[in-house]
């Protein structure tokens, strides 16, 4: 197996001096080197082939002893030095302190046609992150990374991706719900990739620290390899850093609102700095459309990453990392004005991609009161998300009086479209109808544009764990099914029809469906 080896994180920044695997808190270091744990019986259940391209992997090297040693923790690469990330976070709106990589380790870096990737093994064991915990992952949740943060990447949301998915052979112990009920799970590994994983809490644990040496470190590091069209120096380069992280995370969290993908643990250590998509832990996605839903039942009290706060809570997370650059550059004001503009820009973004979503690509002053009356109607009755939008680009101008028969599929209880609900939908279409003249597009085109816009099919929560049960009993069809389906989230195929479906409803209550915890 020959991977283009070039490491620069590990090269350029400073290392923890101590080398041993023992728990601590480490100070003026971005990462401590350690070696991934040994697996007793590992096999790799799936491999992306896209990512497997994108490094430069041929099909022989995936199915080759040493891609399972190396992607599971038995052996490490020639030339390489595993390492664990240093970082900290805000945890639900509270300074955790110390946190950094407690399960995932740093491989290598590659370069492939130009790309730089960082893989890492998430599940590998130990580190001296690891706090009181072991190291370890399991295979429902490493399904549900492997199998999500591909299928956000072919919906066109930024995120990290996944290499491969392993199982260990070992057993874990986890409580799913924090209720005494321990039990053993199969141990899983997911070899994941991403340009960097540098995250908003490896600059905050280093502010927090006093360790400003190091910090400048880090952020003329991030902006030379990932930032690189900064071109200024000193304090204005670190303006314009903060400027370009939040526009990114802005796109990233304006694509989730657009697929209905809820985050469910936005802390800052889950946030990248290259605005991606990272941690798909107790995530979730909006079947019935609500502004008020998480599916992480560990913040079911405060619901603090609801789906409709996620745009919110990237501000706030934002304003945390502003903290942390503050002492590179000691003047409060430019900060302000790039979260400030966040704000703004937000509004605008958010009802840009609303109206798209609805088939609109010019812009009017009334289309706000369009979106809001729509997102009010969609609460009003438990509403699918995904199948209201995919239906409503089938709508043809001027048939505003068969509108609802048109999305009545995404209804869950059409009896309860009656009376003041059914009259108040009746008038959103005439508004909606009127409203298209003003389009220059015909119904067709329309449709087209919408249908790039609109997923026909998204990782519904029942779907991964079906594909978990059936994993659990030793059958891995469900989960390349799954897999190769995502691929093309956007087109019709017919041959997975039954996917684009409503959550049945055995799955409204149950634990992995529609409730989540940080357990995994
Ligand atoms: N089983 C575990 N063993 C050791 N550390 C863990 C374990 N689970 C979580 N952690 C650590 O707890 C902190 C918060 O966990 P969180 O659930 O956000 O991350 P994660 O799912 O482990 O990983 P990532 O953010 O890398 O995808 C992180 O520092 C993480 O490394
Ligand atoms: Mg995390």
């Amino acid at each position: 197996m020959k991977l283009n080896i070039n490491n620069t994180f590990s090269e350029e920044l400073p290392s923890d001096p101590v080398l041993e695997n023992s728990r601590r808190q480490v100070r003026n270091a971005c990462f401590s080197y350690v070696t991934p744990k040994k697996t007793s019986n590992p096999s790799i259940l799936h491999v992306s082939e896209e990512m497997r391209c994108e490094l430069g992997l041929t099909k022989e090297d995936t199915v080759s002893k040493d891609f399972l040693e190396i992607m599971t923790g038995n052996k490490v690469m020639e030339g390489t030095k595993p390492y664990a990330m240093h970082y900290g976070g805000h945890q639900f709106g509270n300074w955790a302190g110390q946190l950094g990589d407690g399960r995932a380790i740093n491989l290598t870096e590659v370069v492939h046609n130009s790309k730089r990737w960082a893989v890492q093994l998430k599940g590998a064991g130990e580190t001296p992150y690891s706090r009181n915990a072991d190291g370890l992952a399991v295979l429902r949740s490493s399904i549900r990374e492997y199998l999500c943060s591909e299928a956000m990447y072919h919906l066109g949301v930024p995120t990290t991706r996944a290499l491969s998915l392993a199982i260990t052979g070992d057993h874990v112990l986890r409580d799913i719900l924090y209720n005494g009920n321990a039990a053993y799970e199969k141990g899983a590994v997911v070899s994941r990739v991403a340009p960097s994983f540098i995250r908003f809490g490896s600059f905050e644990v280093l502010s927090a620290h006093g360790d400003h040496k190091t910090l400048k470190l880090l952020t003329d590091y991030t902006i030379k390899h990932f930032y690189p069209e900064i071109e200024s120096t000193g304090k204005e380069a670190y303006v314009l850093f903060l400027k370009r992280v939040s526009e990114r995370s802005l796109k990233m969290v304006i694509d989730w609102q657009r697929v209905g993908f809820v985050h469910g643990v936005m802390n800052t250590d889950n946030m990248s700095i290259l605005g991606a998509t990272i941690d798909y832990g107790p995530y979730g996605w909006l079947e019935v459309y609500d502004h008020g839903w998480t599916p992480n039942t560990t913040d079911s009290q405060f619901k603090r990453y609801r789906y409709g706060t996620q745009p919110e809570i990237v501000l706030w997370n934002l304003y945390q990392l502003a903290n942390a650059l503050f002492p590179l550059v000691e003047e409060v004001d430019p900060l302000e004005n790039v979260l400030d503009e966040y704000q703004n820009s937000y509004k605008n973004e958010y009802l840009h991609m609303m109206t798209s979503k609805i088939g609109l690509f010019s812009k009017q002053s009334e289309d706000s009161i369009l979106i809001k009356v729509l997102e009010e109607l969609l609460q009003s009755i438990e509403t699918d998300m995904t199948i209201f939008f995919r239906k409503l680009g089938k709508y043809k101008k001027g048939s505003f009086d068969q509108g609802v028969q048109i999305i009545s599929d995404a209804f869950y209880e059409s009896n309860d479209l009656k009376g003041d609900i059914l009259k108040r939908w009746n008038d959103w279409f005439i508004m909606y109808d009127e409203r298209l003249n003003i389009e220059i597009l015909g119904d067709e085109e329309r449709k087209d544009k919408m249908n790039i816009i609109n997923p026909k099919y998204v990782l519904r929560n029942y779907m991964a764990q079906l594909a978990i049960d059936d994993a659990d009993k030793g059958d891995y069809k469900l989960i390349d099914e799954l897999y190769q389906m995502l691929k093309k989230p956007y087109s019709e195929q017919p041959e997975y029809e039954k996917w684009f479906a409503k959550r049945p409803d055995w799955a409204r209550d149950k634990v992995g469906c529609s409730m989540l915890s940080c357990s995994s």
